[in-house]
C-alpha cells in the first residue's frame, strides 16, 4: 500500500500499471473511513488488478462552511483500516494540488440536480462533479465504486460519465449499516450519544415503511414516514421523496413499472443524515 500526494506522481504510477495491461479500480472518499468505505475497497480489490483509494475532503461540494470545518478528519486511523484490505495506491492530495486554480466549470444535470440533495444543497453536485471528473482524469479507472447511501450521487455520476463520454464503469454498492440499522456515515461521529441512539429511528421507520407499502398509497406512506420520524424530538425530516431509480422523478402510484426508492434527509441537531430504501 503506497501513499501518494502529488497528481503528477499518481498519474505516472497509473500509466505504468495501464502499460502493463492491469485493470484499475477506484474508490473516491472523503476519509473518516468506516465499513461502508471498506466494503467498496474490498469490492474493488476483488474485481481489479490495482485498487486506488482517494482521501480528499473536497471544499467545492460543501455549501455550508461550518459543515466543511467540522467534517471529521482522521488520516492515521484511515490508513490503518485500509491496510487490512491492501489496496495499491492511496491518493491524498492537498487542496492546492487538486485546485491549482479555481474550477469554474458548471455542469448541467437538469432535473437530477433540482431535487432532494441538489435542491437542498445548492452547488453540491456541481462540486462533486468537479472533483470526481478531476479524480477520474488522474486515476483513469476502468471501474469506480460508489455507495448507494448517496443514491442521488450515483445517478449524477452516471450522467456525468455519459455527458463527458468517459470510459468508466460506475459500480453502485449496497448500503452498509450499524447493528441497529443506522446507515454508516462519517458524520455519525459528530452525533452526541443521545442523538446517536435516536438516529436509529430513521432506518427503523424506512424498514417499517417497506412493509406498509402494500396497505397505503404512495402519498399516505410518505406522510406516515415524515410524521413517524418527526415524532422523535431529536429528529426533523428535511425531505422524504419516493422516486424512480434512474431519472429521480416522483412516484405517484405503486402500480408504476419502475424501481422505487424512498430517499430521506433528516436533521439530527445540526447534523444532516441521509438514507434510502428500495420498495
Ligand atoms: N453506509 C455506507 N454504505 C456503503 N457505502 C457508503 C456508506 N457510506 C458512505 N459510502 C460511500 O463511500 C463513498 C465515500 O463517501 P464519504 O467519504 O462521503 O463518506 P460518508 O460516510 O458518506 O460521509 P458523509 O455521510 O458524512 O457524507 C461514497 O461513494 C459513499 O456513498
Ligand atoms: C465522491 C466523493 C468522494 C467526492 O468528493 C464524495 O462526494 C463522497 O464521499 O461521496
Ligand atoms: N457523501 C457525500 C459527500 C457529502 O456529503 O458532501
Amino acid at each position: 500500500m503506497e501513499i501518494v500526494k502529488l497528481v503528477a506522481e499518481t498519474k505516472a504510477k497509473i500509466s505504468k500499471f495501464i502499460e502493463e495491461g492491469k485493470s484499475i479500480g477506484f474508490v473516491p472518499t472523503m476519509g473518516a473511513l468506516h465499513d461502508g468505505h471498506l466494503s467498496l475497497t474490498a469490492e474493488s480489490v476483488k474485481e481489479n488488478d490495482i485498487t486506488v483509494v482517494s482521501i480528499f475532503v473536497n471544499p467545492t461540494q460543501f455549501n455550508n462552511p461550518n459543515d466543511l470545518k467540522t467534517y471529521p478528519r482522521c488520516i492515521e486511523e484511515d490508513l490503518e483500516k485500509l491496510s487490512r484490505y491492501n489496496p495499491d495506491l492511496i491518493f491524498i492530495p492537498e487542496v492546492e494540488e487538486m485546485y491549482p486554480e479555481p474550477d469554474t466549470r458548471v455542469f448541467d444535470f437538469g432535473h437530477l440536480d433540482n431535487v432532494m440533495e441538489g435542491k437542498n444543497r445548492p452547488g453540491h453536485f456541481n462540486g462533486v462533479a468537479q472533483v470526481v471528473s478531476k479524480l477520474f482524469d488522474i486515476v483513469t479507472p476502468h471501474n469506480a465504486y460508489f455507495g448507494q447511501k448517496d443514491f442521488q450521487q450515483v445517478a449524477v455520476i452516471k450522467q456525468m460519465v455519459k455527458d463527458l463520454k468517459l470510459n468508466v464503469n460506475v459500480v453502485p454498492c449496497p448500503i452498509i449499516r450499524e447493528e441497529d440499522g443506522l446507515a454508516m456515515s462519517s458524520r455519525n461521529l459528530l452525533l452526541t450519544e443521545e442523538q446517536r441512539k435516536n438516529a436509529s429511528k430513521i432506518s427503523e421507520t424506512l424498514f417499517k415503511a417497506c412493509n406498509l407499502a402494500a396497505d397505503l398509497s404512495v402519498n399516505e406512506l410518505r406522510d406516515w414516514v415524515v410524521d413517524e420520524i418527526n415524532k422523535n424530538p431529536y429528529l426533523s425530516v428535511e425531505y422524504f421523496e419516493i422516486v424512480d431509480d434512474t431519472y429521480l422523478q416522483p412516484i405517484n402510484s405503486w402500480e408504476e413499472n419502475n424501481v422505487k426508492v424512498g430517499c430521506i434527509t433528516v436533521q439530527v441537531g445540526k447534523i444532516r443524515l441521509i438514507d434510502n430504501i428500495t420498495f
